[in-house]
């Protein structure tokens, strides 16, 4: 059974600054969402807000039927991971040990179950950083690290994953294999919502498409409808094109 989201007119001001208003978003089946938006859209904080991290914001959000606020974190954290831009560690944890933190909201005692280290090897393998395993998480570079605390949400085994630009840090082929990799999560029944500026990679593998402007819902729908022409311009104020690359697959182009 995949998880249910339910945002009801969920807004968030900071002071004098309205980042999010009115935003009604239902998430209540696996897939992969990409959520986008120019600098400031207030993607961050919707994410943060979902994953429960933040609170003091209008309208509500639920998962599965019950308030954000209202989850015990640890039946909660079963539920939910979040990945997010960047994580500083201030101790020497090697890679392993960041990827083992995923299995907290499981820990039954003192010492880690088989199916805890099951979860770490298909973690590590998964996101490609079994290598790097043994070295202190703060010495891998940005793209390594960005890897490893991916790895670390995938053992935390949750039903809704939700990443904030995943793949900043990633050089393109892992780019491509994180994304592959987070299209099949989808297909085996996660919810992955994932933040992106890269138009064309949430066109190629997403289900469906988030488009914040101003903290307001700009387009939600499939690929194709919420990526047209009008509604990029409308959004990104850039103009942009659909072409067709040579295997016949779509690519959109921007500039004039
Ligand atoms: N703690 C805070 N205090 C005050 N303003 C904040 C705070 N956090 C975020 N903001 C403001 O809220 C707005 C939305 O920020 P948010 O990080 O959610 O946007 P974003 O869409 O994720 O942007 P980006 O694409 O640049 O990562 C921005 O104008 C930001 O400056």
């Amino acid at each position: 059974m995949s998880v249910r989201y339910v945002l009801d007119r969920v807004g968030m001001r900071y002071g004098d600054i309205e980042v999010l208003a009115d935003v009604t978003l239902t998430f209540d089946q696996p897939g992969m969402v990409a959520l986008t938006g120019p600098n400031g859209a207030g993607k961050s904080t919707l994410l943060n807000i979902m994953s429960g991290l933040r609170g003091g914001f209008q309208g509500s959000c639920q998962l599965n039927g019950r308030n954000i606020a209202a989850w015990p974190r640890r039946e909660f954290a079963r539920e939910v991971a979040l990945v997010p831009q960047s994580l500083k560690l201030d101790f020497p944890f090697t890679a392993e040990q960041v990827v083992l933190m995923g299995r907290t909201p499981y820990a039954g005692g003192l010492f880690e179950s088989p199916e805890d280290w099951k979860a770490v090897e298909r973690a590590l393998e998964l996101t490609d950083t079994t290598r790097f395993r043994h070295r202190d998480f703060r010495a891998l570079s940005g793209g390594e690290r960005q890897r490893v605390v991916l790895a670390s949400a995938l053992a935390q085994d949750p039903r809704a994953l939700l990443l904030d630009e995943p793949t900043t840090f990633l050089d393109l082929q892992h780019q491509l294999s994180i994304y592959e990799l987070l299209r099949n999560l989808a297909r085996e029944g996660l919810l992955v919502i994932a933040v992106t500026h890269d138009l064309n990679l949430a066109a190629a593998y997403s289900d469906r498409v988030v488009a914040l402007k101003n903290g307001r819902v700009a387009a939600d729908a499939d690929p194709c409808s919420a990526l047209a022409t009008d509604k990029i311009k409308d959004v990104f104020g850039v103009q942009a094109e659909w072409l067709q690359r040579a295997d016949g697959k779509p690519w959109i182009a921007y500039g004039d």
